[in-house]
């Protein structure tokens, strides 16, 4: 298959990790023959500081003709300590989500049996946790009006759903929740919201249509609570655009790592691919950030054109350098095993998986370990 993938680095450790998954992309399109053609454009702060637009045309323009998108992250310090900065780095993430329509976002979480020890929370609580957020991704109060007065006191965020926005997603995530447990939870806050109220009656009507999936509601509150009391009662979380981004970061505590977390951004025409995590600025150019997010969205966007092979072969590597500590100090505290080594290795691994020297790039594994 030949595809064309535009490729957004954008901030902090956005290019390092990115530049992994390129790198596991290419070991696929070797080992299957397949075309991969990259194309790079600019995105967030690094996109300001060069054209003054956090998203400019010539991204979009890009975007609009290649088959996929692989993003990085975006943010820089010097705009989150800048309340009144006009233009953010943000805003370009944000422009590319609503300009190409991507109002579906798939977040898989799941407690790795390899790290079930390195979660915070109890191995007996995670364990079997496997878990998709879908979240809304295109509305809601990061797309409502925003207001702010003469005087600069007070300052409000519209949090507006139609119908059409929710009913769309729903049908996503009961055809995601057939597929699976066939589980589906809401996760609301219709004691309060009247959007979160439509939330609800919309989501029961169309229930009806997916008869074999059982609907649960949950407020976001006890969900939130839920999340890491007792996170294997989830299948599929469908929420809105706020509570869907602050729960999938809880969910990453699962985990063991939100360096872990990928994700896929899916419209009518265009998909995303784009881990969870944001541009974690303190580990620019260290070499500590973990890449794995960034090459299981990798694995995400070939889902997508359905090299499911191919994606079950970045999964084996993936699980592989979990299972041999071929990991950064987020899952290993005294690792000195760098972003790049892991990338190195899980394209490794796809060319030569049945190595049994176990010899990957300079990483010896067995008795000796000299890294
Ligand atoms: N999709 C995105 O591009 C995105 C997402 C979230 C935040 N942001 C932006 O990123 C900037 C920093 O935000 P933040 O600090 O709140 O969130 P962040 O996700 O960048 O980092 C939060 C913490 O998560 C951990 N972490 C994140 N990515 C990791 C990785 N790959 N490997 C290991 N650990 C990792 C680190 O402990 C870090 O301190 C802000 O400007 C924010 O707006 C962007
Ligand atoms: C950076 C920010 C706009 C973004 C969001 O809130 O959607 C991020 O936190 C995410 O989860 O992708
Ligand atoms: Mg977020």
């Amino acid at each position: 298959m030949k595809l064309n993938i535009a490729v957004l680095p954008g901030d902090g450790i956005g290019p390092e990790v990115t530049k992994q998954a390129k790198k596991v992309l290419e070991a696929v399109a070797h080992q299957f023959n397949h075309t991969f053609i990259f194309k790079e454009a600019l995105v967030g702060a690094v996109a300001i500081d060069k054209t003054g637009e956090p998203f400019p045309q010539e991204t979009m323009d890009l975007c609009l003709k290649t088959d996929a998108v692989l993003f990085g992250a975006i943010g820089d310090p010097k705009y989150d300590n800048d309340p009144s900065a006009k233009v953010r780095p943000e805003q370009g993430l944000l422009k590319m989500r609503k300009d190409l329509g991507l109002f579906t976002n798939i977040r898989p979480v799941k407690a790795f049996e390899q790290l079930l020890d390195k979660s915070p929370l109890k191995k007996e609580i995670i364990k079997g946790a496997d878990l998709t957020i879908y979240r809304e991704l295109t509305g809601g109060i990061y797309f409502g009006e925003k207001k702010i007065s003469k005087d600069g006191k007070t300052a409000s965020d519209l949090g507006e759903y139609s119908a059409y926005e929710i009913e769309r997603i729903a049908h996503a995530a009961f055809k995601a929740a057939q597929v699976r447990r066939k589980k589906l939870t809401l996760v609301d806050k219709a004691n309060v919201l009247e959007s979160s109220r439509l939330w609800r009656k919309v989501v029961t009507e169309i229930a009806k249509e997916y008869k074999d999936v059982e609907l649960h509601y949950l407020f976001v509150d006890n969900a939130a609570m839920q999340m890491i009391l007792n996170p294997t009662q989830f299948d599929v979380i469908l929420t809105d655009n706020l509570f869907g981004d602050i729960i999938s970061d809880e969910a990453s505590v699962i985990g063991g790592s939100i360096g872990l977390l990928a994700s896929a951004s899916i419209g009518e025409k265009h998909a995303v691919f784009e881990p969870i995590h944001g541009s974690y600025p303190q580990a620019t150019g260290k070499g500590i950030a973990n890449p794995i997010a960034s090459i299981l969205s990798a694995a995400m966007l070939l889902e997508h054109f359905g090299l499911n092979e191919e994606a079950a072969v970045i999964h084996k590597a993936v699980d592989k350098s979990l299972e041999l500590k071929i990991s950064t100090p987020d899952i290993l505290p005294d690792s000195k095993i760098t972003t790049s080594k892991v990338g190195d290795f899980i394209a490794d691994y796809i060319h030569y998986p049945e190595d049994t020297n176990m010899n990957y790039h300079n990483i010896h594994i067995g008795q000796s370990t000299i890294i």
